[in-house]
């Protein structure tokens, strides 16, 4: 326990640090969550106070002006927090859990194959979740990517909302939650939401652009070979999914979640569901994600060595229910910012959505009929009903 109490007195000096560059880097590679959910008490204590004083010094260098690279939330949703409530989410006991791992190179085993096909099914039904090593995106490319993230959002706040990045939509910057009206709808977090079919525009030279186009047919290739799993193990094939989903009807969205000064009164990103077939997730080393599992949540224990897969709202339904889009959600955190990259797998909005087994959960529907009642329930309601509003 003395190991906690001397990384809590890390934890208020790393407070001090304006520009709160995750004192992870300095406690070993640890984020502080990590170390405190895993109780890393091996840790030595000489360690630990070692790096106390290094986050001390730090303290002391950076007595800059608050970075102006993060959006104004307290000033913007003043109103919000006036006399709100909490989230409420301290007084549950959240317990740290490790997703289901795959290791997708038993897809190319003659004697593995089926037995790793079965672990795939058996997550996506069982947890909506997993995590994948050997999936072929290679590691250079998601560290290019996450360089180029991190540039992205230190530019300066003002720039990120007036500019256009690069070729990119003109909206593809976002930040907070504009439909709120309740701070348990408020998400303390910024993201870059970019549709692939952007891609095709002519490429500039940036390098972000070739990260991206070069990310996006690797993540195309990997969520086609999940489908076709997924879709064989409901007796089906994948083709229906590939001809929908093209890579263009696609999105990335590189999300940064900024230190939150209020972490019980707000989420780093509010519970849901994803409106899609199938995320795959790239995270880094500071846990925030949480998952709900059994009616109670889990924080997910963050492997930066893995991707995330989750089932998405038209899997659930395609599938009549077998594969589960389970609702998950992102706690904001006191100390240390956080990035993430998601890539959606989206079909365009014509595609109908019809599950082949009797009797049918839910009544077919396309994906854009889906689309628009999500956004309208938003907007009326501040939150996403989702499935429910399409049960047959
Ligand atoms: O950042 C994360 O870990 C989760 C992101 C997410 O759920 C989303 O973008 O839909
Ligand atoms: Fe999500």
């Amino acid at each position: 326990m003395k190991v906690l109490g001397i990384v809590s007195e890390a934890r208020d000096v790393n407070q001090c640090i304006p520009a709160t560059q995750s004192i992870s880097k300095h406690i070993k590679g640890y984020s502080f969550g990590e170390l405190k959910e895993a109780k890393l008490v091996s840790l030595g204590r000489m360690e630990v106070l070692g790096i106390v004083s290094e986050a001390r010094e730090l303290s002391q260098a950076h007595t800059a002006p608050v970075m102006d690279h993060s959006p104004p939330f307290l000033a913007t949703y003043k109103s919000l927090f006036d006399g709100q409530q909490a989230i409420d989410t301290d007084t549950e006991v959240v317990e740290c859990c490790d997703l289901p791992l795959i290791d997708l190179s038993r897809l190319n085993d003659v004697l593995e194959a089926a037995q790793c096909k079965q672990d795939i099914v058996t997550a996506a039904s069982e947890w909506g979740f997993f995590q994948i090593v050997s999936h072929g995106i290679p590691d250079g490319l998601l560290a290019r990517l996450r360089e180029e993230q991190v540039q992205m959002f230190r530019q300066p706040f003002k720039q990120k909302t007036s500019e256009k990045l690069l070729d990119f939509d003109d909206d593809s910057y976002r930040w907070g939650t504009p439909t709120a009206t309740s701070l348990k709808h408020l998400s303390w977090s910024e993201a870059y939401h970019i549709p692939l079919s952007s891609s095709n525009k002519p490429a500039t030279s940036s390098t972000i652009r070739c990260v991206i186009e070069e990310l996006s047919l690797a993540m195309t290739q990997l969520a086609n070979q999940l489908v076709d799993t997924l879709a064989e193990g409901l007796g089906r094939d994948g083709t229906y999914m590939k001809e929908n989903c093209t890579r263009n009807m696609c999105y990335l969205r590189l999300n940064r979640y900024p230190p939150c000064p209020i972490p019980a009164q707000v989420f780093g990103l509010v519970p849901h569901t994803d409106s899609d077939f199938l995320t795959i997730l790239c995270q880094d080393e500071v846990i925030g994600l949480q998952l709900k599992k059994g009616g109670r949540w889990f924080a997910v224990r963050p492997n930066p060595n893995t991707l995330v897969i989750n089932i998405g709202d038209l899997f659930q339904a395609w599938s009549n229910g077998l594969y589960k889009s389970v609702e998950h959600r992102v706690m904001s955190n006191p100390h240390l910012e956080r990035f993430s990259v998601a890539y959606f797998m989206c079909p365009s909005n014509e595609t109908v959505i019809e599950s082949s087994a009797q009797p049918a959960t839910y009544r077919k529907f396309s994906f854009g009929e889906y689309r628009q009642q999500v956004q309208q329930d938003v907007r009326r309601m501040g939150h996403k009903v989702g499935l429910t509003r399409f049960l047959a």
